[in-house]
């Protein structure tokens, strides 16, 4: 028999499964503390959490049955993955249950805030009558500026079709052909910024989209223009939203998420009339509470009885031969792959990976999951993994290849790198040297050596007097310290790149400074 413990609130209806279960018994107790959790979950096979329960490595290290935590949402911020994954514990999310729901709670934001009903019902219930100071504004014919055109945005914009708005998005997974299907116009970052007259982000929080309406896209925007955040607190920074309200330029905003939540009673955006705000409401119906406790309630049950599962965000089993061959390639595929996303411009189409050497005696598939999700992790943060890099990757259209060749070029093994995206194809290869670790050994057709680490600066450039110099001046200037740097060239003269690992990462305005030097083609910062 097994037991499952859930610890938060969970929908009844949606895990009437569980209950059902002949070979599982459910206790529900909300609200421990991490003492009291921890003091019990030692006798649970599985555990059933929402947003609220931390389930931190205190908890798994006490939870020596655990095979599986399920989460009834998608993000699974509250629960520390490194650590189930070393405990071998599957952690399980619901993805698609609570889609519709954000979508909608988005829409009523985008209507509230277009016809100002907070600020109307609290005076009308206050006892005013107030018609003057609420007009509002209609959507039909307004442009909508999506930013993360995942499962959440294509909803949104799809709905923001049906009333009559023209919707421009931003995903660097969004294709021409998946945009034309769904009526969507593509554009920058910055196109979006100055097109819209309604801008709502839908991504994961990660290092690509903190921040990414910050003042500099505020300075491009409409005037009057209005901003929604039902995704996650930190995507659009605070404090240059609150100033671009009082400079005049945003009309209005309303957010469902914060950078801190509970939001603390000084927080800027709580006395703002201009700002309408709830508590992480999105995925709050009942629908979508049911759909995402049904889904992750089956999937437990697949996996206590050892059944095929598909939603784990942690580790699969790798055959122990196979593991022992690919297991050191493991994170230099991981950091391969977050280098050349970073690397590359356009959405990215298809992912190449080729292996020679011992590496090609074995089934590449797990190496290739870990290069996969470094080439994800960009732009999808924690959400992807090992486990479901090859899944998301092809949901996205992204084509997987995977080669084996017999040209080593001196080394034991290689692992090559091709991205190709709607504008360019760009290759890497890497390879851990003997006493020196991994290393990234070829950068387009260049030579290299690079260990893939840190702060880096990748130039494109004419190999021209002057340039390093000139560069060196600038980052001086700029207290940005070079740990190491080098170049290399085809011909004398020709086109050439430039390789710098820095201390710290170089601000946006240095990179600025950086691309405009004369001689330069294109900068690069990746951060690993
Ligand atoms: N408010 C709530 O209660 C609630 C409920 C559900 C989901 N969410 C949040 O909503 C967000 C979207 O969820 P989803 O289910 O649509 O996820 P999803 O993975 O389907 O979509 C996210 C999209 O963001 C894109 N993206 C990643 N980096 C980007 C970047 N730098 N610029 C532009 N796009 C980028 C990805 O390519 C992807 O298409 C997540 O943050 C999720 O945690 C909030
Ligand atoms: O209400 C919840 O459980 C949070 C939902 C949401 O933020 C998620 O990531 O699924």
């Amino acid at each position: 028999m097994f037991k499952v413990l859930i610890s938060d609130p969970i929908s009844d209806m949606g895990i009437q499964k569980l209950y059902d279960a002949e070979d599982v018994t459910v206790e529900k107790k909300t609200g421990l503390s991490e003492d009291e959790l921890a003091a019990i979950i030692g006798e649970y096979d599985a555990l059933l959490v929402r947003s609220q329960t931390k389930v931190t490595p205190r908890i798994m290290e006490a939870g020596k049955k655990l095979k599986a935590i399920g989460r009834a949402g998608v993000g699974v911020d509250n629960i520390d993955l490194n650590a189930a994954t070393e405990r071998g514990i599957v952690v399980i999310n619901a993805p698609d249950g609570n889609t519709i729901s954000t979508c909608e709670h988005t829409f009523a934001m985008m209507m509230a805030l277009a016809r100002n009903i907070p600020q109307a019902y609290k005076k009308t219930v206050g006892g005013e009558w107030d018609r003057k100071s609420f007009v509002g504004v209609e959507l039909r014919n307004k442009v909508l500026g999506v930013i993360g055109m995942g499962r959440i945005g294509s909803e949104v914009a799809k709905r923001a079709k049906a009333f009559g708005m023209e919707v421009v998005g931003y995903d660097p997974f969004l294709t021409e052909d998946r945009a034309e299907k769904l009526g969507v116009k593509l554009g920058t970052v910055n196109e979006v910024s100055a097109q819209a007259d309604f801008i709502t982000v839908h991504t994961p929080l990660t290092n690509e989209t903190r921040g990414i309406l910050s003042k500099p896209q505020f300075e491009l925007m409409k005037q009057g223009v209005r901003i929604i955040n039902c995704a996650r607190g930190g995507i659009i920074d605070e404090g240059a939203l609150v100033e671009a309200i009082d400079q005049g330029i945003v009309a209005g905003a309303a957010f469902d998420v914060f950078v801190s939540e509970p939001p603390t009673a000084d927080h800027p955006f709580l006395n703002n009339p201009k700002i309408i705000v709830t508590p992480h409401l999105g995925a709050s119906t009942i629908e979508a509470q049911e759909n995402v406790a049904i889904d992750v309630s089956e999937e437990l049950l697949h996996i206590l009885r050892d059944e095929p599962f598909k939603n784990a965000v942690n580790m699969p089993p790798v055959p122990a031969n196979v593991l022992s061959k690919l297991q050191p390639y493991f994170e230099l595929g991981d950091k391969m792959g977050q280098f050349l996303a970073q690397m590359v411009d356009g959405a990215i189409g298809e992912i190449i990976i080729n292996v020679s050497g011992d590496l090609a005696d074995v089934d590449t598939q797990p190496l290739a999951r870990y290069i996969i999700k470094g080439v994800l992790s960009p732009y999808m943060g924690s959400e992807v993994n090992i486990v479901n890099s090859m899944h998301l990757a092809k949901s996205r259209d992204v084509k997987i290849e995977r080669q084996k060749s017999s040209t080593t070029k001196g080394f034991t093994n290689l692992i090559s790198l091709t991205l190709k995206t709607d504008k360019e194809e760009k290759t890497i290869a890497g390879t851990l040297l003997n006493g020196y670790g991994a290393r990234i050994v070829q950068v387009d057709q260049y030579p290299v050596d690079i260990a893939p680490a840190g702060n880096i600066l990748l130039i494109s450039h004419t190999d021209k007097p002057g340039i390093v110099g000139r560069l060196g001046t600038l980052l001086g200037t700029n207290d940005v310290n070079i740990a190491t740097m080098q170049v290399g060239r085809k011909v004398i003269g020709g086109s050439a790149i430039m390789v710098l690992t820095i201390d710290k990462p170089a601000e946006k305005a240095v990179i600025d400074e950086i691309a405009a030097l004369d001689g330069l083609t294109s900068v690069k910062k990746i951060q690993l």
